[in-house]
């Protein structure tokens, strides 16, 4: 199974990144965020990280052309949406940009994930619904909940080491997506970094 993991914001997570060679890394550029990067130390992290993993940026109902010049920098290679963003948004910023996009959808029920497969873009992320936060909260959500889709979809929200395996049995993701799964104290750590990425592996 493929795997993201995001919120890297250290030279230090890179180095892991590179050791242990997940499939994507994600740069969260929403500022109340801990994970937080700006654009300017995402450009220095990204110029050490091998060519072979692919960057995706993490945008919260963010200005477009902040995001473009990102994409045209070739800071990021992938766009996520987990704010608000909706069918017109996605619309405008395929307008001026070429690269995937990732839709986050918040689960509540299995109609709001049929009515996100429909957006213009080329994965949906699922993700647990919490009330005024937007990821990276460290909980699971009931993945029976999702009904079978075409559409590529990133699976997040909780997972770890210990939730991976039963949840690459109860549903059929194209990638996971891991953050707080693999950190100690609020950091990136090496062991659990190393660990979920030889498990995904494997299933
Ligand atoms: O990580 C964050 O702080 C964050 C902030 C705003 C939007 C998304 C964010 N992270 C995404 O949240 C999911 C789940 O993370 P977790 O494993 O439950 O901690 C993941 O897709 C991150 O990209």
């Amino acid at each position: 199974m493929n795997i993201k993991i995001c919120g890297l914001s250290r030279e230090e997570d890179i180095t892991m990144a590179n050791t242990y060679k997940p499939n994507f890394i994600g740069f969260v550029f929403y500022p109340p965020s801990a994970r937080y990067v700006s654009p300017e130390k995402a450009a220095q992290l990204k110029g050490k990280l091998d060519l072979g993993i692919s960057a995706v940026g993490v945008f919260v109902n963010e200005e477009i052309s902040l995001i473009a010049d990102l994409c045209s920098q070739g800071i990021i290679d992938m766009v996520q949406l987990h704010g608000d963003e909706d069918e017109d948004y996605i619309r405008q910023l395929k307008e001026v940009v070429q690269n995937p996009i990732i839709k986050a959808v918040r689960v509540k029920n299995a109609g709001e994930i049929l009515a996100a497969e429909k957006l213009p873009c080329e994965y949906l992320l699922l993700d647990t619904y919490r009330e005024y936060n937007y990821g990276g909260s460290g909980e699971a959500f009931d993945h029976r909940v999702i009904p079978p889709i075409k559409k590529p979809y990133f699976l997040a929200g909780g997972l770890n080491a210990s939730n991976m395996g039963k949840a690459a049995r109860t549903c059929k993701p194209f990638a996971f997506d891991v953050s707080s799964g693999c950190e100690t104290n609020g950091y990136k750590d090496d062991r659990k970094f190393m660990g979920v990425v030889a498990l995904a592996k494997l299933l």
